[in-house]
């Protein structure tokens, strides 16, 4: 089933963000990338110094430096440019990756569970887009922030070993207020994630309901209620905005303090004016280049903290991933789809829903001999569907043992690629009746798509609108017992050795029904089929007729 998982622990959070960048995604080269930023910072920086010296040497004295300090600039320019769209490739490339993972596992599901479309939908698009800034940006700038200051604090050692104190003490402030800020914005921005997958779940959801809630005068209510939870994600966002202001100012008033404190210390040395001794005399060149590395000292660990955000909203969003997702992956076992009608045997099977006490079937057995028709009777919620979606695996086997040919199923042996399945409520996809029929059989030809179309009763339908009618994703324009034989055509179509038809002829008045009959008695030879229907006419055609009880 699936459902919004409860927030796992810090540790295994942790776990789930390293775990997100599959390993074919290198990270690198954005983190060298930027380091290469911080050496051309320090070359700008030389350049600069060495330039302002030798202004009263004049302008050929001066052209080197300029040359340094133009080549370092275009250099930063190159770098960080490069960082951006190196990051930004490996953040699309993660963003794919998690996104096929995601729809594999929701795919690979039973039907039910309490997650409602918008929700999914709010997890494969906005919750796998909130990693992007996390992969881009915050991962190559932490594995900076390690390595870059040290290498400015190095350069800015060889011309001033007190400044380069001074840089590394007023750190201490700089770190701890980075760390109070990022605590704050942590939980701010958790919850504008809340408010606005909130947001994006009802939005979609009653988009895809909006007939019905027309039909039911509900447009007001649900139009207030995507109000408030706009207004929700309004207010928590600017929450998250205030938060990120008032950091982003205490981390620049210490980076402007540090930068003063050196600027004040280089300048009273070089003119000697200062109040204590110190075991260094620093000239304009190294109090210059001194100075201009300060900023440079910060700007890692500034963009550390700008990309934090990124990070925070990664966080969330992988706490919201299914858990499956981060589970080791065992090696699937190889199923085999039966090539010929097979012999389909259960044994006491059992199928309970999770969230319900009472199992739709318990203690079910019946052997179906290769080839031939089993109808299976029942009064309404007795078990019928399910049964079928049980040899689908769309619903779980709770208890017993299903057999293929003797393999028990999933151990070994599929029915869903061999099975034609008319559902209850086929799927209606946008687009024709052509591209609907074909979807069971993508390889038909439009002659087989036709004839399959006539075969299932939708000739007078093809005679009006014909096969490139255009159908919407309601199925609207249709009555119901034509989506039946829209799903009926389906099964036709494909080439299978098993047919699992759930209540084919419902919607059908008596004559049509008979039609139906025979077409489907045709269609039934040399398959193994199972039958679910409260018609007698239709189970008459049956080999075998079972009954299932409803459970009190
Ligand atoms: N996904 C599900 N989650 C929980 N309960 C379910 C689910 N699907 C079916 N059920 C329950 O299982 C029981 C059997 O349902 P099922 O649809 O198999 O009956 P049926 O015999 O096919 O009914 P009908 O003749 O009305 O089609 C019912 O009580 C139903 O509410």
């Amino acid at each position: 089933m699936y459902s919004i998982p409860t927030q796992p622990d810090p540790v295994s959070v942790v776990l789930r963000l390293k775990s997100i960048v599959p390993p074919t995604v290198r990270l690198w080269p954005p983190t060298v990338l930027l380091l290469g930023d911080t050496v051309a910072g320090i070359a700008f920086a030389g350049g600069l110094a060495g330039a302002v010296v030798h202004v009263p040497a004049g302008l050929s004295a001066m052209l080197p430096w300029l040359a340094l300090l133009v080549g370092a600039g275009c250099a930063r320019g190159v770098c960080a440019l490069l960082a951006a769209r190196v990051g930004a490739d490996a953040a699309r490339r993660t963003k794919r990756t998690l996104r096929a993972a995601l729809v594999t596992d929701l795919l690979a599901r039973a039907p039910g569970g309490h997650a409602t479309t918008g929700t999914l939908l709010a997890t494969c698009v906005d919750e796998v887009e909130a990693t992007d800034g996390y992969v881009a940006r915050f991962l190559p700038a932490r594995a900076t922030a390690g390595l870059a200051p040290l290498l400015v604090i190095a350069a800015a050692a060889l011309a001033s070993p007190i400044a380069a104190a001074i840089l590394v003490v007023t750190l201490i402030p700089f770190l701890a207020a980075m760390i109070l800020a990022g605590g704050a914005a942590a939980d701010e921005s958790r919850r504008q994630f809340g408010a606005m997958s909130r947001l994006s779940g009802l939005f979609a959801d009653r988009i895809r309901a909006l007939p019905i809630l027309l039909a039911f005068g509900g447009e007001q209510r649900e139009a207030e209620r995507l109000a408030r939870a706009s207004e929700e994600v309004a207010r928590r966002t600017m929450r998250v905005l205030r938060v990120a202001f008032l950091s982003s100012g205490a981390l620049e008033f210490f980076a402007a303090l540090s930068v003063a404190l050196v600027a004040v210390y280089a300048g009273f040395n070089v003119l000697g004016l200062l109040p204590f001794p110190v075991p260094e005399k620093l000239d304009l060149a190294r109090a210059f280049f001194v100075l201009a590395l300060a900023p440079e000292f910060y700007l890692p660990m500034r963009r550390l903290a700008a990309a934090y955000h990124d990070k925070q909203a990664a966080q969330t969003a992988v706490e919201r991933f299914p858990d499956a997702l981060f589970a080791p992956s065992t090696a699937p076992v190889a199923q085999r789809a039966p090539e010929t009608a097979p012999r389909i045997t259960l044994t006491d099977v059992a199928i309970a829903y999770a969230g319900t006490d009472t199992p739709a079937i318990r203690d079910f057995s019946l052997d179906i001999a290769p080839g031939t028709i089993v109808a299976v009777l029942g009064p309404s919620g007795s078990g019928k569907s399910s049964l079928l979606h049980l040899l689908l695996g769309l619903a779980p086997l709770s208890a017993g043992r299903v057999t293929v040919d003797g393999v028990a199923l999933g151990e070994g042996v599929t029915l869903a690629p061999a099975s034609a399945w008319v559902g209850q409520t086929p799927l209606i996809i946008t687009g024709t009746l052509r591209a609907n029929i074909a979807l069971a059989w993508p390889a038909a030809t439009a002659r087989e798509i036709e004839h399959a179309a006539r075969r299932a009763g939708l000739g007078p339908m093809l005679a009006v609108r014909g096969l490139d009618a255009p159908i919407d994703a309601r199925g609207g324009g249709l009555s119901g017992g034509e989506i039946r034989r829209i799903a009926l055509a389906r099964a036709l179509l494909k080439p299978s050795t098993v047919l699992l038809l759930d209540e084919p002829t419902a919607h059908l008045d008596p004559v049509a029904e008979a039609a139906l009959i025979e077409t489907i008695r045709t269609a039934c030879r040399g398959r193994t089929v199972i039958i679910a229907t409260h018609s007698a006419a239709l189970a008459a055609i049956a080999d075998r007729t079972v009954s299932l009880e409803p459970h009190a």
